[in-house]
């Protein structure tokens, strides 16, 4: 993994402060206020529909919000998305990461090599010149893990980006989050896994028909939630 960002400068709280989000005079998202700070790992849980990708799209900048505030508390860190679906361009694996080399303006001499060098990180070398659109799904996530990795964010979100796959790319993508999370990335995720939530989760976001219930640390929202709906989700009674 890239320099640690804990041995560097702090990274921004980022604040919500009443967010919300309406579509069509809809109310998909009310009113929601989370600070999300330091190297945690923050899970959003909820049923589908909750609102989840939705507020980490908010939260990540994607979407505009119909009112409130999304503010980060000092300079906008660098921030990266892994979605469950990635986008990846009609190019080799290896010119995925160096075209994000050079949007992002890396010495055009260093790109090759530092794209190899996140190849390798994610196990895709071999794969290096397969076309990035016929590689499995599991290969995929890792590559823009790998992405991701080249920006050296301070802040990753993830949205359901092991849905769509097998236990053992299951396992590498949560060993990647582990190892950005380890040289102090802070992540977001969602997932609707509540033992991959156990497993990575050190808070929780639990969300209920676009209302954020509960933000609590992960030991207190699994061994007791405080609202009715989180009890009822984490025993599996709670289907929306
Ligand atoms: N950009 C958008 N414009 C309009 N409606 C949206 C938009 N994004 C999401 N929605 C709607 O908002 C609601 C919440 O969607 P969201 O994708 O956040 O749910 P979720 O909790 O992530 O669900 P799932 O677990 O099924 O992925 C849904 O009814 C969805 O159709």
């Amino acid at each position: 993994m890239n320099a640690p960002f804990s041995t560097q400068t702090p990274i921004p709280d980022l604040q919500l402060e009443n967010v919300s989000f309406e579509h069509r005079g809809q109310a998909l998202l009310a009113p929601t206020s989370l600070t999300l700070s330091g190297s945690r790992r923050t899970v959003i849980m909820g049923p589908n529909g909750a609102g989840k990708s939705l507020l980490m799209r908010l939260a990540h900048g994607l979407l505009v919000p119909t009112s409130g505030q999304v503010r980060w508390q000092g300079k906008t860190p660098v921030q990266a998305m892994v979605f469950q679906h990635p986008v990846l361009l009609r190019r080799s694996a290896l010119d995925n990461l160096t075209y994000v080399l050079a949007i992002h303006k890396a010495p055009r001499a260093k790109r090759k090599a530092r794209a190899y060098q996140a190849l390798d990180t994610f196990g895709l070398t071999s794969l290096a010149h397969r076309p990035a659109r016929v590689l499995s799904g599991g290969e995929q996530q890792r590559l823009a893990l790998a992405r991701a990795w080249l920006l050296d964010p301070a802040v990753l979100f993830l949205d359901e980006a092991t849905s769509a796959l097998d236990p053992a790319a299951i396992k590498a993508v949560e060993d990647a989050v582990m190892a950005f999370h380890a040289s102090g990335t802070r992540i977001v995720m969602t997932t609707h896994d509540l033992h991959q939530a156990k497993r990575l989760a050190d808070d929780v976001v639990f969300l209920h028909n676009g209302r954020l219930l509960e933000h609590s640390p992960a030991e207190t929202f699994f061994a007791a939630p405080r609202s009715a709906e989180g009890r009822a989700f984490i025993q599996g009674e709670l289907v929306w």
